[in-house]
């Protein structure tokens, strides 16, 4: 306990705000501006960089934002319990830099490129380097979670109420405004090239700028170090707070019999040993942290919109006119709309409904909040009904889909036995997928003489018939059987011409031969085909999420590519992303009343001594949350996607009719009235005794413990 003990000393102010506070925003601005622009590449470094499948990318992806939000509970015991807020801050932001630099160092590909190919020869260092720059990026960003807000609590005095409650919506705003700046301005930096040998993504730049944010951030805060208010932990508390609690539990055991009068609270049964203060603090805690149970559900949805809404907008079409819009780009909505939310809520919206008479408390805020989160998943089910009717009809686990394509230089009648009879022209399709509820089917075409070959389809899967100038050779092609990811366009050539060609970005293809799919973006698109000397040029405008099969015939030179046709495999989006709005704008709706409020609600009902750990209780919800995801993804999948959003929707009305029928029950309190009330019902004033206490019942119980231990070996 070497931080000297202040009481509320009277601090600068600024239009009645503490000066403090000024560093303590800009602090948390610069801290989130880093812990978003990292995650916003993160994904990206595992799976180009470190080349890691889709699934081991997300999975590490979410059990480190798991783990951000599951440390936060260390920290807040460091915090309450030995160094205090201010020190904890600075301590694990300092883990917290070097994490991110290590994180920075990891992504240099230089660093073990020997050969000078582009590529790392080593990845089991950079891997080590990455994982190890991780876990202290997760030990320092949730570390210090708790603490920042719970500090800036701290430098308000008791008659800026008012202001303090402003406090933690600006401070709302700093978060949103720094994660909405870094997730718009890291994907940039990563798109550079940069390289001392080769040039590569440039993701050393992507996260060396977080790197320097959060070196930023932490010369602010110690910058603002003179004007701070800083209060002293009060010992090892959750040390005591456990004993107690202990003590509790087993005293009331001991006295089970119904012949003992019962107590008021079972904390009461902690009275024979305990001091009251201490038992009236904890009393505070549990009441909130048991009215924290139902929250985690809020948090399974919210943080949904970071994977299924993504996922969502990559069946959607993101042209704006204007501008266009990636699928994960839709995700900069929600701190877009917090910026602007929030101000109208806290000027306008909560004032109103004082006015018209209407008790809007916490946790009433809380509840529509959620209310409003499962109003968002409504929307999404709506949108997805609405997309799903845009949808191709992909084949169940039992079915096969097939479609022909003819390259052969006549119309051809295609026979696929049983009874499936199809007239294709040349360098034409089928209409479209034909399905089959058995996998064993023979092609019979009206070439003379007849050609007949057996094939066996893949069960679940789409596959194209692929007839070339030879029909005796006609082979099955595998296509895609669900949307290109990221909205991209899958597309692929056949090649019709009668030697090897040479297409941009794409190995030489032989004559017949087809392709793999390429994902392009968006947009306009050029390529070029060579053959020797022979080149003809052709563009194409591509939507989102469509797949084309490109052929190209022997006259592909002599008309300058005009003769290309294209085979529409899958349709592009139709359904535009501005659908998703709605759901954006609700489940901001409810962040604000839900996040900002709960944020407030847990420093307000907290007992001094343990703001931060009501803090990281609060956090702690989010890891819950987000655990609830990753179970519900492994999990149950329901075969329509409307049908869980749905799900989810009523899963939270249900859990928020509970919090609203626990929120009745709760009582409001002020902590520092209750502690001023049971001190004078003890007789002691001075808040010196009160750790008095708890020190000389920690070395009593040490005492006893060693004795107990000393007997036991006699
Ligand atoms: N609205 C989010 C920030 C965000 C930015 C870009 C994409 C998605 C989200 C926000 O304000 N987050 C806060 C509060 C929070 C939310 C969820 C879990 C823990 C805390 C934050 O402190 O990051």
């Amino acid at each position: 306990m070497d931080e000297t003990t202040k009481k509320k000393k009277k601090t600068a102010e600024c239009c009645g705000y503490p000066i403090s506070i000024f560093f303590i925003v800009v602090n948390e601005f610069c801290e989130r501006f880093s812990y978003y622009g990292m995650r916003a590449v993160l994904v990206l470094y595992f799976r180009y960089f470190l080349l890691w499948d889709d699934d081991l990318a997300t999975s590490i992806y979410h059990a480190f934002v798991a783990l951000c939000y599951l440390t936060p509970i260390l920290g807040a015991i460091i915090a309450d319990s030995w160094l205090g807020k201010f020190k904890t801050i600075i301590y694990l932001s300092i883990v917290y830099a070097i994490g991110q630099v290590t994180m920075a160092i990891s992504t240099i590909h230089d660093i073990t490129d020997a050969n000078r190919d582009g590529t790392p020869d080593n990845f089991t260092f950079h891997i080590a380097l990455s994982m190890l720059g991780l876990i202290l990026i997760a030990l320092g960003t949730g570390g210090i979670k708790p603490c920042v807000a719970a500090f800036g609590g701290d430098q308000f005095q008791e008659h800026q109420s008012r202001q303090l409650n402003t406090f933690f919506s600006v401070f709302y705003l700093c978060i949103n405004a720094g994660s909405l700046l870094s997730t718009l301005i890291t994907p940039v930096l990563r798109a550079q090239e940069c390289g001392i040998h080769t040039q590569q993504q440039c993701y050393p730049l992507a996260f060396g700028v977080p790197a320097v944010l959060m070196v930023i951030s932490l010369v602010v805060f110690i910058a603002g170090s003179g004007m701070y208010v800083k209060t002293d932990p009060e010992g090892n508390i959750m040390w005591s707070v456990c004993k107690c609690i202990g003590f509790a539990i087993k005293n009331r055991f001991r006295h089970r019999s119904s012949s003992y009068p019962k107590r008021e609270h079972w904390m009461d049964w902690a009275n024979e040993k305990y001091d009251k203060l201490l038992i009236a603090q904890i009393k505070m805690v549990l009441k909130v942290l048991f009215l924290y149970i139902p929250l985690p559900m809020f948090w399974t949805l919210f943080d949904q919109k970071g994977s299924r809404w993504t996922l969502q907008a990559t069946t959607m079409s993101g042209d704006f006119g204007a501008f266009i819009l990636q699928p994960d780009q839709m995700q900069t909505v929600n701190p877009i709309l917090i910026l602007t939310l929030v101000p109208i809520m806290d000027r306008l919206i909560f004032p109103l409904i004082q006015k018209c008479g209407l008790n809007f408390s916490p946790l009433k805020r809380m509840t529509v909040g959620m209310l409003f989160a499962a109003m968002a998943f409504v929307s999404a089910a709506l949108v997805q009904i609405e997309i799903d009717k845009t949808l191709p009809n992909f084949p169940s686990s039992s079915e096969s889909q097939l479609k022909v394509v003819n390259t052969y230089s006549t119309t051809l009648n295609v026979t696929i036995s049983p009874n499936e009879h199809l007239l294709i022209e040349s360098f034409g399709s089928s209409a479209d997928y034909v399905t089959f509820d058995h996998q064993d089917i023979t092609v019979s075409l009206n070439t003379n003489p007849v050609i007949t070959k057996a094939f066996s389809l893949i069960k679940g899967g789409r596959q194209t018939l692929i007839i070339p100038s030879d029909p005796t050779v006609m082979y099955l092609k595998e296509d895609v059987k669900s949307k290109p990811r990221e909205g991209k366009n899958a597309i692929r050539f056949v090649n019709g011409y009668t030697a090897d060609l040479n297409i941009t970005n794409l190995d030489s293809i032989e004559p017949s031969a087809t392709t793999n799919y390429t994902l392009v973006n968006q947009g306009k698109r050029d390529f070029v085909l060579r053959h020797g000397e022979q080149w003809c040029e052709f563009s194409r405008k591509f939507g989102f999420g469509a797949s084309y099969t490109f052929l190209i015939p022997s006259t592909v030179f002599s008309d300058d590519c005009e003769s290309i046709t294209e085979v529409e495999d899958m349709k592009p989006n139709s359904v535009h992303m501005a659908l998703q709005i709605p759901q954006y704008f609700l489940i901001t709706t409810g962040e604000v009343m839900f996040s900002v409020t709960g944020l407030q609600f847990s420093y307000s009902q907290a007992p001094k001594n343990m703001k931060s750990v009501l803090q990281a209780g609060w956090l702690c919800t989010n890891a819950v949350g987000n655990i609830i995801v990753l179970i519900v993804a492994e999990l149950g999948k329901l075969p329509k996607q409307w049908a869980e959003y749905l799900l989810f929707a009523s899963l939270l009305v249900a859990v928020s009719i509970i919090f609203s029928i626990m929120a009745y029950f709760y009582t409001y309190i002020d902590p520092a009235e209750i502690e001023a009330q049971v001190r004078k019902e003890q007789g002691l004033e001075p808040e010196e005794m009160e750790k008095e206490t708890i020190e000389m019942e920690e070395k009593d119980e040490d005492q006893k413990n060693e004795q107990g231990v000393k007997q036991t070996k006699i």
